[in-house]
Parts: C-alpha cells; structure tokens; sequence
C-alpha cells in the first residue's frame, strides 16, 4: 500500500484554478521530488494534502486522513514555507513545548536538535537565526515524532551548499530507513541526485509521475548517438523499426524510440558498421524544461534561449 495516496485534489482562489483533479502516490522507502514552475500548485497541494487548505479530494496517509490520525506528529512531519514557529522564543523551548503537547517525550528535542546541527544554538532565539538555521529548524519540529512520512516544502531554501549536501544525505538516509519523503524544490540538479521517484506538475495538473529514470529517459533530449560510414543505409533500418531519426554532429545519426541494445542488434543483422555508439540521457532540467513548457505561470519577456 502506498503510504500517502491523494486522490483529486483541488482547490480555486477567487474562481482561479490553483490544484486540479490531481492524483498520484508516494511510496516507502524512497525520496519523493514534487516539481513543478512557479506558481504550479505545490505549496497548494501539500496544504491540501495536510487539510489545511479548504479544497476538493482526499490524502490518505497509511489509509487514513491527516486529521484523523490519532498522533498525527508520529506519523506525519511537515515542513510548510510559512515560519511557524514564535521569533522570540528560543529554539529548544519552541520545540519543548511542540513536545509536550504532542506527548513525545523531552530528550527527543535533544536528539532533532542534534540531528539538523542546532544544538549550538539551542538556546537562541530563531529571529536571530538565518533562513538556512529556520529551514533546519522546522526540519527539528517535523522530526520531533519521528514519523514516517516527511512533506517538505522547498526545505533547502536558505541552505548554503554544505547545508544543501548535509540535506540530501539526511533525507536519503531517512528514506533509506524506509520512511516516505515527499520533497518540493526547484533546485532540479539537487533533485537529479536526491529523488527516486517524481510527481511533476504545471498548472495546477499533474505532468508525469513515476520514477526519476523513466521521466529523463522518456524526454526529446535523451537518444541513442550512433556514427557510422553507412549513415543512411542504417537509417533506413532504424526507421522501417519505428525509430525517429535526425542528422546528428559530426555526420553522426540521432536516434529516439529505440533502445542502444536494439540499434546495435540492428546494424549488426544489417551488416552495417559502427564506428560510435552511444547514448545521451537528457539531464532532470533539460527533461523538465520540455516537459514543463507552456505550463509556466509567469513567462518573462527577456532572456530566453542564448
Ligand atoms: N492564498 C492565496 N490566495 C490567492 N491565490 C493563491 C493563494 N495561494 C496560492 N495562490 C495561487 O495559486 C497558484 C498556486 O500557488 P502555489 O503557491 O501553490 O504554487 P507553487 O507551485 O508552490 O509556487 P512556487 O514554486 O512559486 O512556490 C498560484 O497561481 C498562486 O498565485
């Protein structure tokens, strides 16, 4: 069973569509990346999903809604973009009191403080903190009950390159532990070495869910790269197969819809010969810019493709 299922979400903003029917689910044991362009619906989403949001559809976590979960910090730790903890209260006593009345017991403030690399600074007041120390904070509060389900949103925001490592090696190792992670961010270069699977999103609905793999090999920019003195003999070949086939540099062919395994199976039963065969995997971004395009909310007007 899938440990969060939402099913049709929804939510409007003065009529304005926010989240649309979205489904999709996120499994144990494994990092979780929610991607979409400015303004998609994530933060919506994970709102909704934690009914905290009026909207439309349902999240089940192991089954059952967020609000019904009898100890709902033991099972479900949530890093939402609002700051919700008080600027003066110092960081330990933020939490102590999160502890108490969620009935964890007080050591366990210790350990999270330990575990986001606070304990130096336990005693501070978070107005005082940088949005890095904030976002490790909020971490503290979401772990405080040890659950076993994570929704961050964008909780690298602020981090400095060492916290954004320290990050990703921490909620691997969580999922690792057999927790769900489901984690938004546009950092997508750190979302290509964190996640296992992705749920992405434009407009509100859902893009593409499935494992990370599937969604970078399934793009324009991933192809078999093959060179060869028979270019158009092997063309031939590849197309009567179904393959799509484009003039490459260098005089080599772009290959797509057919695996390197079958593209050299083919040149050998053709008697073609290869001198390069190889394979291009489109990078996350390159896959969620086409993936992505014309689903963005805000288009500038400057920059664009050099
Ligand atoms: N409280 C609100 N009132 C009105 N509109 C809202 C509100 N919150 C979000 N929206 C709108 O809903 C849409 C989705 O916003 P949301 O913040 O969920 O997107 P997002 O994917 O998290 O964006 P970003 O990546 O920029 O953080 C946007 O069009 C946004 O303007």
């Amino acid at each position: 069973m899938a440990t969060i299922a939402a099913q049709g979400l929804g939510k409007s903003y003065g009529g304005k569509p926010a989240v649309t029917d979205l489904s999709f689910d996120v499994q144990p044991g494994s990092v979780t990346g929610f991607l979409g362009p400015n303004g998609a619906g994530k933060s919506t989403t994970m709102r909704l999903m934690l009914g905290l949001d009026n909207g439309v559809g349902r999240t089940t976590f192991d089954g059952r809604p967020f609000v019904e979960l009898a100890h709902p910090m033991r099972h479900v730790g949530a890093l939402l973009e609002a700051k919700p903890f008080h600027p003066t209260r110092k960081a330990r006593n933020h939490l102590l009191m999160l502890a108490a009345a969620n009935a964890i017991p007080r050591a366990r403030v210790d350990e999270v403080l330990a575990l986001v690399g606070l304990t130096e600074v336990a005693k501070a007041k978070p107005k005082s903190f940088s949005m890095g120390m904030g976002q490790r904070l909020g971490l503290a509060a979401a772990l405080l009950g040890d659950p076993h389900t994570l929704i961050l949103d964008e909780p690298a925001n602020g981090l400095d390159p060492q916290g954004i490592q320290w990050m990703r090696v921490f909620l691997k190792s969580l999922a690792a532990e057999g927790r769900s992670i489901f984690v938004s961010s546009h950092l997508l270069s750190e979302m290509a070495l964190m996640a296992d699977h992705l749920v992405v999103i434009g407009r509100g609905r859902l893009i593409a869910t499935g494992p990370v793999a599937e969604f970078v090999n399934s793009a324009q920019a991933s192809a078999v790269v093959v060179r060869t003195p028979d270019a158009s003999a092997l063309a031939a070949a590849l197309q009567s197969r179904g393959a799509q086939v484009e003039p490459g540099d260098d005089g080599t062919l772009v290959v797509r819809g057919l695996t390197v395994d079958a593209v050299g199976d083919l040149a050998f039963d053709e008697g073609v010969r290869l001198h390069e065969l190889s394979t291009r995997v489109a990078t996350l971004e390159e896959a969620f810019l086409e993936r992505t395009a014309g689903s963005e909310e805000f288009q500038a007007t400057g920059g664009g493709a050099a």
